[in-house]
């Protein structure tokens, strides 16, 4: 896990960093233009000065045809600035530089205008306007630095070279697949894609740029195959479709010291897991490990009620039963060994079953389906004040009924996908899916946040970017893109195995908004783990070898 910034948190630690006297801005922008450089040459080895000359592309006049070519599009703020730096250096490194300026050079930010300046010794600065002839065919590498953090507003002007960058990025990135003239050059975006709202991952755009995409004409953002962002990941690079705007990200070091960029890596989460002795199962008996309780629906519906439960079990808690109506003991009973069976008859039945206050964990939701009898027994579960997980059809009932709603307490972990977050928080989901046309725009933490203030609860609204919040505004995201991407876990099945997974660790203690934290890191780590193929059942039995790898 690592610590995601929004833009003004980005921008209060350069100005506190510049305040401390530890640097000056100008400093910052050569770092960050120099580590977009390494990065570069990282990447594509065979691009930097090492390598010897560049392969020549037979059919190009105008230029040195002895280097590497690339062209820096450079926007009107410090972005741009950053662009200038990353020019110069690449002259200096023996390359072919064109730069081209979106805006007027007179009012770049004082950082930015130096960096033209120094650049302007060097080369000229072409303006980016529609008669712009980009040459992309014939370039190595094709730099955005037209907007980063600072992005306000949609882009205009700059359909036609959007398109061209989208289509070379299209084209895979990759130098080796190069092999003739005139090719598709890699595109590397500075701290992100132009056109891209670093907060929220979604792309900036009004109604005329709606209608344009609506007619396949030209895209609203551009897009990179390597994101070279500075001193931490930004929230855009992971929420939305963000990852798969950026490529690739790195973050290079700009050397500024802030508690900010703390990241929680595996061996801090391993010292969260083991907080406390019992949830290491070092000593104590199967009750002092928890004891989770999860309803299962009806005759043929308990295939999710016992995914949900074989993830509990499996994630640690020392003890699981699945409660089920009588007329489905026998078909669960056909299926389950380690994990407990009661026959729970109605409200009644799950308040007796209640009485046993060993039980500190339930799992309400998943298959149950959404009769009265179910509202009913949500409304025993949240009356017993255990800490809870409710998930699924449990969500369904609790969006329409009011009273449920306001039962919600702080030991509850809501788990929706978007469907069922519209359904509960439909004012939230609409604001979240209208056109962002300024930025920041309103982003999946805004929308998470909130609801979690207003469930009084944890709430974890999944996705490939599930963000997870509680009441007080904490707030984290596990997104599984980069090299966390799997896309695999898109599987029937694959939610009731997270609920389980929560499940399990509230009932081994862990405070619910950890336990939705680690529930989803770890759900991602056992897809990662099994790789391609992957099926719900699978996930459970992935974990063994995840705890091995930890060292838990
Ligand atoms: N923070 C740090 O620590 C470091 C930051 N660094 C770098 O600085 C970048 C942030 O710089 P930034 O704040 O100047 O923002 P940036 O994205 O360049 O553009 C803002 C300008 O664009 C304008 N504008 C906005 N939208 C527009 C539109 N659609 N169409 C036209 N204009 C539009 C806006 O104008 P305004 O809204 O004021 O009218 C303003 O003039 C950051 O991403 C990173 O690369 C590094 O150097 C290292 C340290
Ligand atoms: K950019």
């Amino acid at each position: 896990m690592t610590e995601l910034l929004t833009a003004a948190q980005m921008r209060a630690i350069e100005q506190a960093a510049i305040a401390s006297g530890e640097v000056t801005g100008l400093e910052l922008m050569e770092r960050a233009g120099r580590g977009v450089v390494e990065a570069i040459f990282e990447e594509w080895p065979e691009l930097a000065p090492s390598w010897g000359p560049a392969p020549k592309p037979p059919e190009f006049s105008g230029q040195d045809e002895e280097g590497h070519r690339a062209v820096v599009l450079c926007g009107p703020g410090n972005n741009g600035g950053d662009g200038f730096v990353v020019a110069r250096l690449l002259k200096e490194a023996g390359w072919a530089v064109e730069v081209f300026l979106y805006g007027d050079a007179e009012k770049l930010p004082p950082d930015a205008k130096v960096n033209y300046e120094r650049w302007g010794e060097m080369g000229e600065v072409l303006p980016l306007t529609p008669q712009a002839s980009l040459e992309l065919a014939h370039r190595h590498i094709v730099i955005d630095a037209m907007f980063g953090t600072g992005l306000a507003r949609p882009l205009s002007g700059l359909g036609p070279f959007l398109r061209d960058i989208c289509d070379c990025v299209d084209a895979g990135g990759s130098l080796q697949l190069q092999e003739r003239w005139p090719f598709s050059p890699p595109v590397v975006a500075i701290d992100i894609p132009s056109g891209i709202c670093a907060d929220s991952g979604r792309p900036i755009f009004d109604e005329a740029a709606a209608e344009r995409i609506r007619r396949g004409s030209s895209p609203v953002c551009a897009a990179a195959n390597l994101t070279v962002s500075f001193h931490a990941r930004k929230l855009g690079h992971a929420l939305a479709l963000g990852g798969f705007w950026c490529g690739k990200v790195v973050c290079a070091d700009i050397g500024i010291s802030s508690q900010a960029s703390r990241t929680l890596p595996r061996s801090e989460l391993v010292k969260m897991a083991n907080e406390s002795g019992s949830r290491f199962k070092r000593n104590g008996h199967k009750y002092s490990h928890g004891h989770a309780v999860i309803l299962s629906g009806s005759v043929g519906k308990g295939g999710a009620a016992r995914l949900a439960a074989r993830a509990a079990l499996r994630v640690g808690a020392g003890a699981v039963t699945l409660g089920c109506p009588p007329a489905a003991v026998i078909e669960n009973a056909a299926q389950l060994n380690a994990i407990m069976l009661r026959a729970v008859k109605g409200v009644d039945g799950f308040n007796a079953a209640l009485e046993d206050d060993r039980i500190n964990a339930l799992c309400l939701g998943p298959g149950m389906g959404v009769s009265d009898e179910s509202r009913g027994l949500i409304e025993a579960g949240l009356k017993s004040g255990r800490a809870m997980v409710l998930d699924a059809d449990a969500l369904t009932l609790i969006g329409r009924d009011a009273l449920l709603f306001g039962m919600l307490h702080e030991k509850c972990v809501l788990t929706p996908h978007g469907g069922e977050f519209a359904r509960l928080f439909p004012d939230l989901a609409e604001t979240l899916a209208a056109p962002a046309t300024t930025g920041p725009a309103y982003s999946k933490v805004d929308a998470t946040r909130e609801a979690a203030k207003r469930a009084g609860c944890t709430v974890l609204f999944k996705g490939p970017d599930t963000v997870i919040a509680d009441p007080s505004g904490r707030c984290s995201i596990n997104a599984s893109v980069y090299e966390r991407s799997a896309p695999w876990l898109a599987t029937a099945g694959s939610g009731d195995v997270l609920a389980g997974f929560i499940t399990g660790l509230l009932a081994r203690g862990f405070a619910p908004m950890r336990a939705a934290e680690t529930g989803a890191w770890l759900h991602t780590e056992c897809a990662l783990s099994f790789g391609p193929g992957l099926i719900a059942e699978d996930l459970p039995e992935e974990l063994p070898k995840v705890f091995r790898a930890l060292g838990i």
